[in-house]
């Protein structure tokens, strides 16, 4: 790495989307943020922000086959801007990759044996992980010289006591198979927390954090003194909550039913679980937005679809607090919990007797900015506090090609 090389490029690849952003970490700056929508379809489109010139957001849609094609519009685009991936001035590439296994507890630069790893897993990151393998490969082919890095989603979730990772199954069976719960979104549930400790004026040690990270996935954490004690995510991104495509919670043996009397194969059953089920499948919705303009216009499926999943977030917050025995914080995160007020206030409604309240004035403010949006008498702060994935990685990153 050269003296002057200070930049770190982030990918966090979803099913879907890529999210970048290139950062100087000698300056604390972002160059250029952006995002790629909708892979796959004939309505891809790509937003490019580059911050570095104060230049225009761009925007392009248009069909985008795959994720080595949407990596490659990306490089484009930051070319254009004189900022492209020949740079000498790039330290390296910082990969979100979502299931590390038990294997990868930290950030890890990327070798072949790393990549093989990731492969490996697969099977239970089927949305997550090919897309995360194409982002690796198509950088490494752009610039074979830079160290590549993984920051895993499970990470911060290795913690965990056995009691709260271990499923109640045949053991020598769960061991055979590696089957236990690993969690997911780790690096912004570490993130999060540590940001709401701060907001709080405490050190992250002091404090107990429920983290609620409601995007399109969506994930609940405990978190004693900076440390994961329980998440909803499992051996895969589908167990816990209801999410934007996913069905969160369910009884195993749903999927034996499905199987023996609806006469469903696996991989239907697996699509219907992960893709066609959660908001989308209670209401045919998955935006949030769309979904509260609907509720507004008095359409019932959108209600009842937005019920289950408060319902379902109501008994992560109470399952969380029990957990931790004394909570001190509860922080809403991602693109639902950032961004959407009914949410966080239906969440919230009738807990007043576990210390929780929003005060409406509060929680209708927007901003980017961690905030409180409880009243000042409730005995648990509710927090509004935006995540940053990217920044996270981008700083793991750096961290571990300057070790
Ligand atoms: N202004 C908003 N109001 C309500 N919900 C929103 C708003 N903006 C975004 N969302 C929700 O956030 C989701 C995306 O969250 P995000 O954290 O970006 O997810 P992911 O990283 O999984 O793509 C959208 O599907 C939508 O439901
Ligand atoms: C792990 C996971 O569910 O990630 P995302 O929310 O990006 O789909
Ligand atoms: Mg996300």
């Amino acid at each position: 790495m050269s003296a002057t090389a200070t930049r770190v490029l982030v990918l966090n690849s979803g099913s879907s989307s890529v999210k970048y952003q290139l950062l100087d970490m000698a300056s604390s700056t972002r160059l250029a943020v952006g995002l790629v929508e909708r892979i796959g379809e004939e309505t891809s489109r790509l937003v490019h922000t580059p911050l570095a010139s104060g230049g225009e957001k761009r925007e392009t849609e248009g069909a985008i086959a795959d994720h080595e094609a949407a990596l490659k519009a990306v490089a484009a685009e930051l070319a254009a801007d004189g900022l492209g991936l020949d740079s000498p001035e790039l330290a390296a590439i910082g990969h979100r990759v979502v299931h590390g296994g038990l294997k990868f507890t930290a950030p890890t630069v990327i070798d072949d044996a790393v990549l093989t790893e990731i492969e490996r897993l697969v099977p239970v990151a089927p949305l997550h992980n090919p897309a995360n393998i194409t982002g690796i490969r198509t950088a490494r082919a752009l610039r074979p010289d830079l160290p590549q890095v993984a920051v895993f989603d499970t990470a911060f979730h290795t913690t965990m006591p056995e009691h709260a990772a271990r499923y109640a199954i045949d053991v020598a069976t769960a061991d055979a198979h590696r089957i236990r719960r690993y969690g997911f979104h780790g690096t912004s549930h570490a993130y999060v927390s540590r940001k709401t400790a701060e907001l709080l004026g405490k050190d992250p040690s002091e404090v107990n954090v429920i983290v609620l990270h409601l995007g399109n996935g969506a994930s609940a954490s405990a978190v004693a003194g900076g440390r994961c004690v329980d998440t909803s995510m499992g051996l895969t991104p589908l167990e816990g909550l209801v999410m934007g495509t996913r069905s969160g919670d369910i009884d195993p043996a749903v999927t034996f039913h499905l199987k023996r009397v609806a006469g469903m194969s696996t991989d239907e059953i697996d699509a219907l679980l992960n893709k066609k089920s959660g908001l989308v499948g209670l209401c045919g919705d998955n935006d949030m937005r769309e979904i509260r303009r609907r509720i507004d216009e008095g359409d019932e499926r959108a209600r009842l679809a937005f019920d289950i999943y408060i319902h379902r977030l109501k008994k992560y917050i109470g399952a969380y607090s029990a957990v931790l025995g004394k909570v001190d914080a509860v922080a809403f995160t991602a693109g639902v919990g950032e961004n959407a007020a009914p949410v966080r206030e239906a969440a919230v409604a009738g807990l007043a007797e576990m210390g929780l309240a929003v005060d409406a004035s509060l929680n209708a403010v927007r901003s980017g900015e961690p905030r409180l949006i409880s009243p000042d008498y409730a005995r648990v702060a509710v927090a509004v506090v935006p995540t940053d994935e990217e920044l996270e990685i981008a700083q793991q990153t750096y961290a571990l090609v300057n070790a």
